[in-house]
């Protein structure tokens, strides 16, 4: 398959699976057994991979796979092969060495080794650093000895690792010399490739229902005193020699590279199911009526109600300018990436703050929207088959796994503050952080300039951090570094964020800017832009009044000017989300089709319930004649 970007992997895949004559076929998985669902969405998932295999795709496509918009059609209720895709495979092809690779990638792509990413632990999962597994080399017999010293260092989490995978990269602390030397990926073997029983040494199952996801097919892991040879220790980065002598990676964080990928993939990712749910709250608001009826005798579509324009219409913005940020950083991570394998990591702290920073905010920009367009659907957006709960339930998980938001917010703001006081090395040219180090832009603030909107948001990323730095910087003649940092978590985290968004409009302003194939496709995304910005004013305007320069009467401006500008868009609203170009059956909502016929495709799904089945059920005997209600 010639090389595509993710748009087109994600097309391409949606008409795919959508012809094919394992996947076009679905079925309502509400009514199933835990087990039966699994069943379902593995063997859905087996037939995926089988396709990408057919497809000749490569590992870099392959991540583009877990679109949403494609895996929310195969696997509704979780993938229970994602961290196999997404994670143990790009581990092997980045930390393991060349050797290692040959070794067992045929394996992995003819489907021998199912894989998962055990991390996680049961009392730790942010602090890295703590994990508690060993791995302790013995040079007698070349082997690694893999332990779990008790119940707490369980390894809670991996997905897969339940019942579906056999082998997995363990991270663990690692013992040479009888010296630590910090966390290490290891290959290991957890089931019998043939029988899928455990290995010796080996408990594994899985960890019970969650909020959503519940085939994501998450799993416990426990060692006890397993040999796993020298050779699977990946050593693409650090390495043990046959006498246990140790040589340091070429950056102490080069093991933690799977988790920058996934960040990124995580971004990307999100804004499929915000446009997905973006699509569903539109099309519902047009064919939803409700109210007194107007001159024409017909109740209002709910769109016209300005509240309702204010629930969707900035969240249909935000898909395209997200959309278009996270993409420049999926370019930019596949760049610094092939710097890194080519041994220069300069970039490498910059990406990691950046990637941090965008996974966060989009995952909770993206959560917080998706809840605001279910509420915006009333109480069929409260129904399974509105497909909007377990959007949220997967947006939501985002916020979580592969770094908890805040905990991530924190490493972008210890990148920034090191920035601001000068303690780190200069930003290379082109670093989203130069702006720290040059005066505060003071385009005056004018209502209605992209521009001036644009200024305003830096300045509030500027303000936010050189405040933060200046007050830890204090806290630090007085008081120790941990208490120090304490002090100002919160202020942190809020600079972060701020820093964030302004990495967003600036990305998104280029975009506007480059686009050149038509004046009405300019106008549009400009129309997108200001609502996007007017609507980031409108939630943080005590930052907007306190870095950014506005006063109370450009922030009062502002509100009018967004609720113009919504009312501008309204009658754009379909056009733009049926530009998004996700088939029906890939939106998979009663109230999402584009042909608008709620109410019957209501009812239909209701006959599925098997409640409906006998016009008495067998319950009312069983149980309320029996209690003699
Ligand atoms: C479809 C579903 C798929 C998703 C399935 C989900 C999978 C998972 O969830 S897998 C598990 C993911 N787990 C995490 O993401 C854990 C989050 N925690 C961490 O990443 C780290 O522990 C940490 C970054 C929060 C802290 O690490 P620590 O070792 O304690 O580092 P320091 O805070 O002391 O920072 C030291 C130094 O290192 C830099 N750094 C940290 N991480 C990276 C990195 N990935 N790449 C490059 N550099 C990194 C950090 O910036 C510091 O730099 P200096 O300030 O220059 O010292
Ligand atoms: C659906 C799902 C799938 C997952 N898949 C995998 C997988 O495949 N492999 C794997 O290894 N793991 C996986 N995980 C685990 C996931 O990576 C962790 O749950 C995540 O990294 C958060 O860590 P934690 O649970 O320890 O949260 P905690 O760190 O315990 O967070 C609890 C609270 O403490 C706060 N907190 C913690 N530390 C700090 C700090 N230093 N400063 C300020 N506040 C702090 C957090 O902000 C949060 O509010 C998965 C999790 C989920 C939900």
């Amino acid at each position: 398959m010639v090389s595509r970007n993710r748009s087109q992997v994600k097309d391409h895949l949606g008409s795919k699976v959508l012809n094919h004559p394992e996947l076009r076929n679905t079925k309502a998985t509400e009514y199933m057994s835990h087990e039966e669902k699994y069943r379902y969405n593995l063997s859905r998932a087996t037939a995926m991979l089988k396709l990408i295999d057919e497809e000749g795709m490569d590992v870099n496509e392959i991540s583009k796979v877990m679109s949403h918009t494609v895996s929310g059609f195969t696997t509704p209720d979780g993938n229970p092969l994602a961290v196999h895709q997404v994670m143990f495979v790009p581990t092997l092809m980045n930390q393991a060495d060349d050797d290692q690779v040959s070794r067992w990638l045929g394996d992995v792509f003819n489907g021998t080794i199912v894989g998962t990413y055990a991390q996680t632990e049961l009392s730790h999962g942010t602090f890295v650093r703590g994990l508690r597994t060993t791995a302790t080399y013995d040079p007698a017999s070349r082997t690694f000895d893999l332990h779990t010293p008790d119940v707490s260092a369980a390894k809670w989490w991996p997905g897969g690792l339940g019942t579906t995978a056999n082998h997995a990269v363990v991270m663990a602390q690692l013992y040479t010399d009888g010296q630590p030397r910090g966390i290490h990926p290891f290959m290991v073997a957890i089931r019998d490739r043939e029988t899928h029983r455990p290995l010796p040494g080996i408990t594994v199952g899985e960890i019970g229902p969650k909020l959503g996801q519940n085939t994501l097919n998450n799993g416990y892991l426990l060692f006890d005193h397993v040999k796993v040879p020298r050779e699977n220790m990946l050593m693409r980065n650090a390495r043990v020699n046959e006498d246990g002598s140790y040589t340091k990676p070429s950056h102490q964080k080069a093991s933690y590279g799977t988790m920058v990928f996934t960040r990124v993939a995580i971004a990307l990712d999100t804004v499929d199911a915000l446009q997905i749910a973006a699509t569903i709250a539109a099309r519902y608001s047009i064919v939803r009526r409700q109210g007194e009826p107007r001159d024409d005798g017909q109740e209002p579509q709910i769109i016209d109600y300005q509240t309702q324009q204010l629930k969707v219409l900035p969240h249909i913005a935000a898909c395209y300018v997200l959309r278009a940020s996270t993409a420049r950083l999926w370019e930019h991570h596949t760049h610094v990436t092939s710097e890194v394998r080519g041994g220069d990591t300069a970039l490498l702290p910059e990406l990691h703050a950046t990637a941090c920073c965008l996974k966060a905010l989009v995952t909770q920009d993206c959560s917080e929207a998706i809840e605001a367009l279910r509420l915006s659907c009333g109480g069929h957006g409260y129904m399974t088959a509105s497909r909007l709960p377990a959007l949220y339930a997967y947006a939501t998980a985002g916020a979580t796994y592969e770094g908890e938001n805040t905990v991530l917010l924190l490493q972008t703001a210890r990148y920034l503050v090191k920035q601001a006081g000068g303690s780190h090395a200069p930003p290379a040219a082109g670093s989203a952080v130069t702006y720290l180090s040059r005066p505060a832009d003071d385009t005056p603030f004018a209502v209605g300039s992209p521009a001036a909107y644009v200024a305003a948001v830096g300045r509030v990323a500027r303000g936010r951090v050189t405040e933060v730095a200046a007050a830890l910087q204090a806290d630090r003649q007085t008081m120790p570094e941990a208490d120090a940092w304490n002090q100002s978590l919160v202020q942190l985290v809020a600079a972060a964020l701020a820093h964030g968004r302004y990495f967003v409009v600036r990305e998104f302003a280029e975009v506007v800017s480059q686009q050149s194939s038509s004046r009405a496709i300019q106008q549009m995304l400009q129309l997108l832009f200001s609502v996007y910005l007017a609507h980031a004013v409108s939630r943080a305007e005590g930052d907007f009044i306190t870095y950014g320069g506005l006063t109370p009467s450009d922030i009062r401006l502002n509100r009018r000017h967004l609720l113009r500008l919504l009312a501008e868009l309204r009658p754009h609203m379909i056009p733009l989300t049926d530009a998004f170009d996700l088939p029906d059956r890939l939106i998979n909502s009663t109230l999402g089709a584009w042909d608008g016929d709620v109410y019957r495709r209501m009812f239909e799904q209701a006959s599925h319930s098997p409640l409906n089945t006998d016009e008495v059920p067998a319950s009312f005997h069983q149980a309320m004649l029996r209690s003699k209600l």
